[in-house]
């Protein structure tokens, strides 16, 4: 038991609809859509936008290519009324893009929005009101009748201002405002009431939106309340149905998304989610939840940091890292098996075939991201990242035994310092454990000749100042280096793993070879790198051989 006291709150009553359509719906294309960020998000901020972020913010939906926008509630604000002003006068809005505004209905302000539209090509006004159950009860104090009397009224003085201005093309919009809250049958009652005034046809539809003000159920309640509602409402051919979900319990965009499978035509929403309390419904993940299905968002949102950037200077909100497709962090995979999977699989992409990609809904390049940022290291990490970042940025391509040796170190480091290893760091470290590290033996002269099929080698050996003259034969140079080398130990060191191919990165046109050595029952991992393939590999036997003598394997 928790110490709440859950009889507080009640469980929202489900919609009876036994014959429920929607459920076996696919979304099968990009929904109308309009933006609120101007109007719903800009009231939800702690200091509302200036006018030049608001600009800044019109301009990139206008790139987005969101053809409805609601620029403002420009009855309430002198800053809203001039943003509306600057675009008509200064002929800022696209011949495509229609902005739309907000209004209550009350005679003053549907006057005064009208008056700030003046000479615009096209618009839509959007008149509200609240028809929840607590809010005619206990804000407006009315019945049903007094609430229809607001919306009615409302919508007749819209229809007659329109008349006044007959050079702009006018949309109406009428929002029973916390519709979720509002019993369905007097939802459907009100927006009759309303386009019994307006008279839309199909050629000049009126907008019906139906706002989850509060989210306040699961979202299949939702799109229950909208498939019924689209089933009774008067005049369907010549409405558009339209979404507008808040994020109180997490699942605007859900929301949404069965809300059009239930039948609506139009979502409203804002650039990743800014808005009320938890916030609107955000049209990127939308958006990109539709792509990621192979159906066309009609958006660009290619340039994705730039969208972020805008939003978060316009909004000074942050955008959370893990935010979905447009965060930092995304696109990123830290722990071993993820990145394991992302790399055969980016592998063995072919760019003909629909993308799939474990762990990778989209290709992060679609929305501007590199691939840089897919795979990074840090203690969860395993070999096939590692392997990944010494490939991409590097061009080592480490054999799978070698990989599983130098997680080990990349490991060790990763826990000690507590952070990400970033992919220098790891190049560093492959340096130092194979390469460049403080050695016991060093490789001096050395010569191959072939007599008889068989390869003999003299190498010189240095120990700090002692000089060691080595000799070993075998089927070539690797054979005959391990041969001498076991003469010269004394243990029995055979060759387990051998490859080797040229370091593409490399301007030195270098050679890597990689080495695995059994010394006396232990595997033991060595690294050459030279211009030279010979040199490459004598050097990375002697690696090996080296990292025995690290550990005391060899008393030599
Ligand atoms: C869910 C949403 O996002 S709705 C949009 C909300 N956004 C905003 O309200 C931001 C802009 N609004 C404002 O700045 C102000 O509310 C203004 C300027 C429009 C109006 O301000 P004021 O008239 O001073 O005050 P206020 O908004 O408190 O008015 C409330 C009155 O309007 C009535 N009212 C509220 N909404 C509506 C509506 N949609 N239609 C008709 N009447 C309404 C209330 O019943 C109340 O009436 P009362 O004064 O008789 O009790
Ligand atoms: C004005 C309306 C549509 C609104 O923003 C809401 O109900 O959330
Ligand atoms: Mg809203």
């Amino acid at each position: 038991m928790s110490p709440f006291d859950h009889r507080k709150y009640q469980s929202f009553a489900p919609v009876r609809m036994p014959s429920r359509r929607w459920p076996d719906r696919q979304l099968e294309r990009a929904p109308i859509w309009c933006s609120v960020d101007l109007r719903d998000g800009n009231q939800a901020l702690i200091e509302p936008m200036t006018s030049r972020q608001k600009s800044r913010l019109w301009d990139q939906l206008v790139k987005i290519g969101l053809k409805e926008i609601e620029v403002g509630f420009p009855s309430a604000s002198g800053h809203d009324y001039n943003f509306v002003r600057d675009l008509i006068d200064n002929d800022r809005i696209p011949a495509d893009v229609t902005v739309q505004v907000l209004t209550q209905a009350r005679p003053d302000l549907i006057e005064k929005t009208f008056e700030a539209l003046r000479g615009v090509r096209r618009a839509i006004v959007h008149v509200y009101n609240s028809t929840s159950t607590v809010q005619r009860e206990q804000v407006f104090g009315l019945e049903r009748a007094g609430i229809v009397d607001i919306a009615v009224r409302g919508a007749q003085l819209v229809k007659e201002c329109a008349a006044r201005y007959p050079e702009t093309e006018w949309v109406f919009e009428y929002s029973p405002e916390s519709f979720t809250g509002t019993e369905l049958d007097f939802a459907v009652e009100i927006c009759n009431a309303v386009t019994a005034v307006w008279q839309p046809t199909p050629q000049r539809p009126a907008i019906i939106n139906l706002p989850a003000t509060v989210e306040m159920s699961t979202p299949n309640v939702y799109a229950d309340q909208i498939e019924w509602f689209c089933d009774r409402i008067e005049r369907r051919d010549s409405l558009l149905i339209s979404l507008h979900t808040h994020n109180d319990r997490g699942c605007a965009v859900a929301a949404a998304e069965l809300g059009v499978l239930a039948g609506a035509d139009r979502v409203e929403g804002t650039l990743m989610g800014n808005g009320e309390r938890t916030g609107n419904m955000d049209i990127v993940t939308m958006a990109m939840n539709l792509y990621s299905q192979g159906i066309d968002p009609e958006l660009q949102l290619g340039h994705m940091d730039e969208i972020i950037q805008t939003v978060k200077e316009c909004t000074r909100l942050p955008v959370h890292p893990r935010h979905p497709y447009a965060g930092e962090l995304v696109f990123t995979a830290f722990s071993g098996s993820h990145q394991d999977a992302i790399k055969k699989c980016l592998a063995k992409r072919d760019p003909r075939e629909p993308w799939q990609v474990a762990y990778l809904p989209i290709d992060p390049a679609d929305i501007g991201r590199s691939y840089q940022e897919v795979i990074r290291i840090n203690s969860q990490s395993g070999k096939g990242g590692i392997a990944y970042v010494m490939e991409r940025d590097y061009g080592y391509e480490l054999p799978r035994w070698l990989q599983i040796d130098f997680s080990a170190a990349v490991q060790i480091h990763a826990e000690a310092q507590e952070t990400e290893v970033s992919p220098e760091a790891i190049y560093q470290l492959f340096e130092r454990t194979y390469l460049t590290g403080e050695r016991r033996w060093q490789l001096g002269d050395y010569q191959v000749k072939r007599a008889d099929q068989v390869d003999q080698l003299q190498a010189e050996l240095l120990d700090g100042s002692t000089r060691h003259a080595l000799t070993g034969s075998g089927n070539g140079v690797v054979a005959s280096f391990v041969d001498a080398m076991q003469r010269f130990t004394g243990k029995q060191v055979v060759l387990v793993e051998y490859s080797e191919h040229a370091l593409s990165h490399s301007a030195e046109a270098e050679a890597v070879c990689y080495i695995q050595l059994n010394i006396e029952g232990e595997r033991y991992c060595g690294v050459g790198r030279s211009p030279d393939i010979i040199e490459a590999s004598l050097a990375g036997i002697l690696g090996a051989i080296n990292k025995a003598a690290e550990q005391d394997q060899l008393a030599a």
